[in-house]
């Protein structure tokens, strides 16, 4: 269709000049006449229409290009296409191809077709004399042909089509980075970017993770939900972000976690390091300098600065005042910083402004994940729904879970050794960190069945320790409740008894 439209095109212009001599030969009134009946004629034979896009326009690079580039690539595979060039364009991981110089494809779209051909002009600017030389310039360009009765849906859906398809496959091709907050860089770089980033190259999946089967497809549901949201959210009036409180004891995979959102998503990670932001309006700026689709992780939030401190005295206050009930304040976030207004400094409310205040919504699509070994410790204004909206926990190894890391490690289902594993693992608070070190030296110490007995022995040590250390503490609370005085005896020793009870649960 493209050789014969070319054709076409140029008996046309053939005509054209011919038409320019008539118009100088004959008088005014037959020329109109001619030249009505030649438009028609003109759209009868040659009912096209051309849109051409440049690489650039006013010398800045022109993104539709791009994007139709990369839609014609990823096309000129389905479609035939026998002249392409393979190019790695920055920052992405994988090649693409895309059409060489003169390559025609015909793509199709709600029934209509398009011609698109790729042009590649070079101009030698050297013509002045005396004047330096200069490398001749290049103009790329494509253009679309298609009949006129379809340019309406040109205009109104096919460009968008492949403008979105075009940026989909880029940024699935575009290279993970992983972003730090870094204090040390210079002021005049810090004007640039507050940001300092590498690329994000982490392996970790959801089929590598270890934890729950059916936490883990709830949380993966929940990531496309919030994905596919934008809809949803501009129809409540929500900014399009969405909050994750990874919460456990160390080793259980909440870093894991967020490489494997970071993977599944295909989003860059900030990782925002509160320790080295001075003050909330440094904060802001942080957040103002994120993209779109990223996650903003603060990891060990309860360890990051003090946040708690102040609102937990102002708790305190409202206690011994008996003023008004008991949570009125576990909203009002301006409280914590009442005292250091004028004083630069990091404050709760600086961070609860950050997660989502008006400031929150510039940016789309975002997660916040903060993962902690503590969760009793932070202020429940900071992880209330809305702010952390979904707290996930990650927990000990159980026996799910050791069958990922099994199927990891040593590439095997079911083992007549797992009978044994499943109770212990049921028994044992074993981090799958520590499950995962007995696993790995499979090549190291000689086979499977060598790692798992290594595994059980690992198991059975825990488990004798932890027995141990629960008799211990059973011995030392009985000691206490005998030595305490009878006036305090009564209340001192319920709580004796109740954490006593938690030691005897452990061991049930
Ligand atoms: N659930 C898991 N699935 C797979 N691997 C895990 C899991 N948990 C831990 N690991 C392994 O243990 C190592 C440590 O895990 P990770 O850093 O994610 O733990 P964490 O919960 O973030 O610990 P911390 O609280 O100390 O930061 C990881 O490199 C990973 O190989
Ligand atoms: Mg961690």
């Amino acid at each position: 269709m493209g050789a014969s439209l070319t054709e076409v095109g140029s008996k046309l212009a053939g005509l054209m000049f011919i038409w320019g001599t008539i118009q100088q030969l004959f008088p005014q009134i037959l020329c109109k006449r001619i030249e009505s009946f030649w438009t028609r004629l003109e759209n009868y034979f040659y009912p096209y229409v051309q849109i051409t896009i440049d690489e650039l326009t006013n010398g800045k690079t022109n993104e539709i290009y791009r994007h139709v580039d990369t839609y014609l690539g990823t096309k000129s595979v389905d479609t035939g296409a026998k002249y392409l060039k393979a190019e790695k364009p920055e920052n992405s991981k994988s090649f693409a191809v895309i059409l060489d110089e003169g390559e025609e494809i015909i793509d199709e779209f709600e029934g209509a077709t398009f011609c698109w051909r790729s042009h590649n002009e070079t101009f030698d600017d050297n013509n002045s004399q005396g004047s330096k030389k200069t490398q001749p310039t290049e103009k790329k360009s494509y253009t679309i042909t298609f009949n006129k009765q379809h340019r309406e849906i040109v205009t109104g859906k096919y460009l968008k089509h492949v403008i979105e398809e075009g940026r989909a496959i880029e940024f699935k091709n575009k290279k993970r980075r992983i972003y730090c907050n870094d204090s040390t860089l210079t002021w005049w770089l810090r004007l640039n970017t507050m940001w300092k980033h590498v690329n994000f190259e982490h392996p970790a999946t959801f089929d590598t993770l270890a934890m729950d089967p059916k936490k883990k497809e709830e949380i993966i549901n929940d990531l496309i939900a919030f994905t596919k949201g934008k809809e949803f959210y501009s129809k409540v009036g929500k900014a399009w972000k969405r909050g994750y409180l990874l919460y456990g004891p160390p080793g259980t995979g909440k870093s894991t976690m967020i490489a494997a959102i970071a993977n599944y998503l295909n989003y860059d990670i900030y990782d925002l390091e509160l320790t080295s932001v001075e003050d909330n309006l440094e904060l802001k700026k942080l957040l103002l300098e994120t993209t779109s689709k990223s996650i903003i992780v603060i990891e060990d939030i309860d360890c990051s600065v003090d946040l708690t401190g102040k609102r937990k005295k102002a708790k305190k206050k409202t206690k011994k005042e008996e003023t008004s009930d008991s949570d009125s304040d576990s909203d009002s976030d301006s409280d914590s910083d009442s005292d250091s207004e004028g004083k630069k400094k990091l404050t709760l409310s600086g961070l609860l402004n950050f997660i989502d205040g008006i400031w929150s919504a510039c940016g789309q699509e975002r997660i916040i994940i903060f993962t902690t070994n503590h969760v009793d410790k932070l202020d429940p204004a900071l992880i209330r729904r809305g702010r952390m909206d979904m707290h996930i926990e990650m927990s000990y190894c159980r026996y799910e879970a050791f069958k990922v890391l099994a199927k990891n490690y040593l590439g095997i289902d079911t083992h007549p050794l797992f009978q044994e594993i499943e109770p212990l693992l049921e028994e044992v608070n074993m981090s799958p960190c520590d499950v995962a070190e007995s696993l790995i030296h499979k090549n190291t110490s000689g086979g499977i069945e060598i790692c798992l007995n290594n595994l059980i022995l690992a198991l059975k040590d825990a488990k004798e320790k932890a027995i141990q250390e629960a008799r211990e503490k059973e011995k030392q609370v009985l000691e206490q409740v005998k030595e305490e005085k009878p006036k305090k005896s009564k209340k001192l020793s319920t709580k004796l008894v109740r954490s006593y009870g938690r030691f005897k649960k452990i061991f049930r």
